[in-house]
C-alpha cells in the first residue's frame, strides 16, 4: 500500500489522486470517509461542526450503487431519503431535476437495469444533486462517459467548487480544474503537488 501521505484540501479547491492500478487511490478514498481505518495518521475535517467526514459527504465509488430494478427516479429518491436523514445532508433538487443535471431526465422512468453503462454512469452522478454535502469524494467518477457527458461533468464539478465545494477525485485522467492539486501515489510513497506527474 503507500506510507507519506499528507495533504490539505481547502473549501472551494480540488484534489486529484492519480497512480498506477493497484496503488492505492480506492483505498485513500475509503480513509477519507472511515470505511477503512489507516495503520497510522488519521483524517481531520474542520469547520464541520459535529460531522464527520463521511457524513459531510458524497461518496461516488468506481462501481455503481444503484438497484436495477428501481427506475432512475426510484435510485435517486431512495439515495436522498439516506442522505438527507438527521444533520447529515439537506435535500437537494428533486429526482427528475437531478437526473436533468446530467441530462438523463428522459431516463427517469426506466428501470436502471435497461440503461447503458454511460446511462447508468449518469444517474449514479446525478446523487450528488438530490442532497447538499460540501465534499465530493469521486471515485473514476468519468470513467463510462462519452466525451460531452466528461465535459459536462467537468462543468458541474466547477460549480460545486465555485460555492465552497471541496472535491477528492480518484482518476487516471486529468480533469482540468483551475488549481487542481495533484497527489501522485506511487509504490509505498506519495508526491504531493506535482502537475508535471500526468
Ligand atoms: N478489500 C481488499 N482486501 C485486501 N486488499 C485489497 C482490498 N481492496 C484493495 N486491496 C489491495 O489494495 C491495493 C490498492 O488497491 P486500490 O483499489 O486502492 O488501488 P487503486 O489505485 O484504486 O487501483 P485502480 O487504479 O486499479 O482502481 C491493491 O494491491 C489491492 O489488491
Amino acid at each position: 500500500m503507500f506510507s507519506g501521505i499528507d495533504f490539505t484540501v481547502l473549501a472551494g479547491r480540488a484534489l486529484v489522486v492519480t497512480g498506477a492500478n493497484g496503488a492505492g487511490k480506492s483505498s485513500l478514498l475509503a480513509l477519507l470517509r472511515g470505511s477503512l481505518k489507516p495503520a497510522a495518521g488519521r483524517v481531520v475535517l474542520d469547520g464541520a461542526g459535529e460531522r464527520t467526514v463521511a457524513e459531510a459527504s458524497h461518496f461516488i465509488g468506481h462501481e455503481n450503487a444503484l438497484k436495477g430494478m428501481l427506475t432512475a427516479s426510484e435510485n435517486l429518491a431512495f439515495a436522498r431519503d439516506v442522505l438527507t436523514g438527521g444533520v447529515c445532508g439537506k435535500a437537494g433538487m428533486s429526482t427528475d431535476e437531478g437526473l436533468a443535471k446530467l441530462g438523463v431526465a428522459h431516463l427517469s422512468r426506466l428501470p436502471v437495469a435497461y440503461l447503458s453503462a454511460g446511462q447508468k454512469r449518469r444517474v449514479e452522478l446525478a446523487r450528488l444533486f438530490v442532497a447538499v454535502r460540501p465534499i465530493w469524494l469521486l471515485d473514476e467518477p468519468t470513467a463510462g462517459l462519452d466525451a460531452a457527458s466528461v465535459g459536462l461533468f467537468r462543468q458541474l464539478m466547477r460549480d460545486h467548487l465555485a460555492i465552497g465545494g471541496l472535491i477528492i477525485a480518484a482518476t487516471h485522467q486529468p480533469f482540468g480544474l483551475a488549481g487542481e492539486q495533484i497527489l501522485r501515489i506511487e509504490d509505498c510513497a506519495a508526491t504531493a503537488d506535482d502537475p508535471e506527474a500526468w
